[in-house]
């Protein structure tokens, strides 16, 4: 579980979080909404110890996150908003496979996780390519399964759907809604709640800095213009 309680921060001469409270059980399925500069982006890398509370607190499995980042960073996943600034390696292939080796599995394992990933952003046949030689949606396909194949407890991930075709969007989709049925808890940042709000279990929507609704995807359709948010 990730629990998130009154945190506050700082950035500049903002207040970018105002005393946020949000909680993710374990197998949760949810979607962080809200305009731009309400504090997605903060929020979400407080939760795996890129950023630290000014004050509040932030746990997840129990542990708080400042006291134990290395723990927080293998036990939550994070896609980043821009994928480029992220690769590791060479090829497709190789980036995705980076992560599992360090957590020390066999190659079988290594090889399957890999298989996995790819398959569900519809990149196998991309598995012995250049990323540098990819187009800016498959290269956010690349960083998707970069995560998956670290099979993380927790994932979070900040608008993975840009640059995402349709058919590649679906995919993914359907691997997240798999993944949260196995007891993956997931975060999505997205300003575009197509083929979301049928899947997701909650929205929790920001406005500067603070929790403007929290509630299941039924309650928040007529609430969507009023909170910044493009109506499906
Ligand atoms: N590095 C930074 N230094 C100073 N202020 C920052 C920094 N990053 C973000 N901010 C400010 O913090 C506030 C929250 O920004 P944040 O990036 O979390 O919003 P967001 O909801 O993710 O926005 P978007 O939808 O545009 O991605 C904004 O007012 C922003 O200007």
């Amino acid at each position: 579980m990730i629990a998130v309680q009154n945190v506050v921060h700082e950035r500049g001469e903002t207040t970018a979080l105002d005393g946020v409270s949000l909680r993710v059980d374990d197998g949760e399925f949810l979607a962080l909404v809200g305009p731009n500069g309400s504090g997605k982006t903060t929020l979400v890398r407080h939760l795996n110890g890129l950023l630290d509370p000014d004050e509040g607190s932030v746990t997840v499995d129990g542990a708080s996150v400042p006291e134990n980042p290395v723990a927080a960073r293998t036990s939550v996943g994070m896609v980043f908003q821009n994928p480029r600034d992220c690769f590791v390696a060479a090829t497709v292939e190789a980036d995705v496979a980076f992560g599992p080796e360090n957590l020390g599995l066999d190659r079988a394992e290594i090889d399957r996780r890999v298989t996995a990933a790819l398959e569900a952003v519809g990149m196998t046949t991309h598995r012995q390519r250049r990323i540098d030689r990819l187009s800016g949606g498959q290269q956010a396909r690349v960083a998707i399964a970069g995560a998956l194949a670290m099979e993380p407890a927790h994932l979070v991930l900040d608008e993975p759907f840009s640059g995402l075709d349709w058919p590649s969007r679906r995919t993914v989709l359907e691997r997240l809604e798999a993944l949260s049925a196995d007891g993956t808890s997931l975060v999505i940042v997205t300003h575009d709640l197509r083929g979301l709000l049928e899947r997701v279990d909650r929205i929790v929507a920001l406005a500067s800095g603070t929790v403007a609704f929290d509630g299941p995807p039924g309650a928040v359709a007529p609430r969507l213009e009023s909170l910044g948010v493009r109506p499906c």
